[in-house]
């Protein structure tokens, strides 16, 4: 059975930091935002996590093998480099979704996310190593089938990019509301998903209905491990089972 643990990180006071004393400038904004998801996305990688961009200001993390501490050294570090802070909620759950409802529960209960006052707040509880086994993360990697050929090749560049988005778009409210999973774009035409104990037919419902309501068609791998690292590079090498067989669903256990 699935333990994941998910880390919500939040920026600390980010909207009214943007416009004070001044609107500052969007290049900038971007840029201290890509630098900074890009640091975290290291430490956690480091550590065998995950962490996705979502919106920036609000970015999730599957932190499975990082302990209280090691969130703790993360706020630290991103204190004494960046001129924003980091608040982090931390939980565990056999649903992906549940974790992170509960993560953010736990940051919203230590107040608004422009609160100037709630400053590097942590919460919340992580796995015990000795309970923590090569099943707990389930990760999906999905691609669309032939992008290059089908849009990448074949259209303008922002024509793909709606294409793309409108599958995404699809597979991540299905996902979220038929399977309890969380979805990711990842950059090209790909998505990770972080699911529950998901099987082979709840996959090619998910795909059938992408198909069907948006026309965009797509093949995955599945892979399970004691982090995200683990289970996303077994999915990765399911991935590559599609493209060699030509199947749509390949999981790797
Ligand atoms: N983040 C991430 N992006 C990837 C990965 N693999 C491919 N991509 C992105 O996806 C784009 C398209 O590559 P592919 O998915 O291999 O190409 P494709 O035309 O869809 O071909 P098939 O997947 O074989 O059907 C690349 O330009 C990358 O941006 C991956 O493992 N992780």
């Amino acid at each position: 059975m699935t333990t994941t643990q998910v880390t919500l990180v939040q920026i600390d006071n980010y909207g009214p930091w943007t416009v004070t004393p001044e609107p500052r400038r969007e290049a900038d904004l971007q840029t201290m935002q890509s630098r900074l998801f890009a640091d975290i996305s290291q430490f956690v990688g480091n550590h065998g996590g995950y962490t996705f961009f979502t919106r920036f200001d609000n970015m999730i993390a599957v932190t499975n093998g990082l302990t209280l501490e090691d969130h703790e050294l993360l706020q630290e570090s991103v204190g004494n480099r960046y001129p924003v802070t980091l608040s982090l909620g931390v939980a565990t759950d056999a649903s992906p979704v549940q974790a992170l409802a509960d993560a953010t529960t736990g940051v919203q209960n230590a107040g608004s996310a422009q609160d100037e006052n709630r400053r590097e707040c942590l919460t919340g509880v992580t796995v015990d190593d000795a309970d923590r086994t090569a099943e707990d993360v389930q990760i999906a990697h999905f691609d669309v089938i032939n992008a290059t050929g089908t849009y990448t090749d074949e259209l303008n560049a922002f024509d793909t990019f709606i294409e793309i988005e409108q599958g995404y778009a699809e597979l991540m409210r299905h996902m979220r509301y038929a399977h309890d999973s969380l979805s990711f774009f990842v950059g090209g035409d790909n998505v990770i998903v972080v699911c529950p104990d998901l099987e082979a037919g709840d996959y090619e419902e998910a795909i059938y209905h992408v198909e069907e309501t948006v026309d965009v068609e797509l093949q995955v791998g599945v892979g399970r491990g004691k982090t995200a690292h683990d289970a996303g590079y077994d999915a990765k090498h399911a991935l590559e089972t599609c493209r060699a067989d030509g199947t749509r669903v390949e999981l790797e256990w």
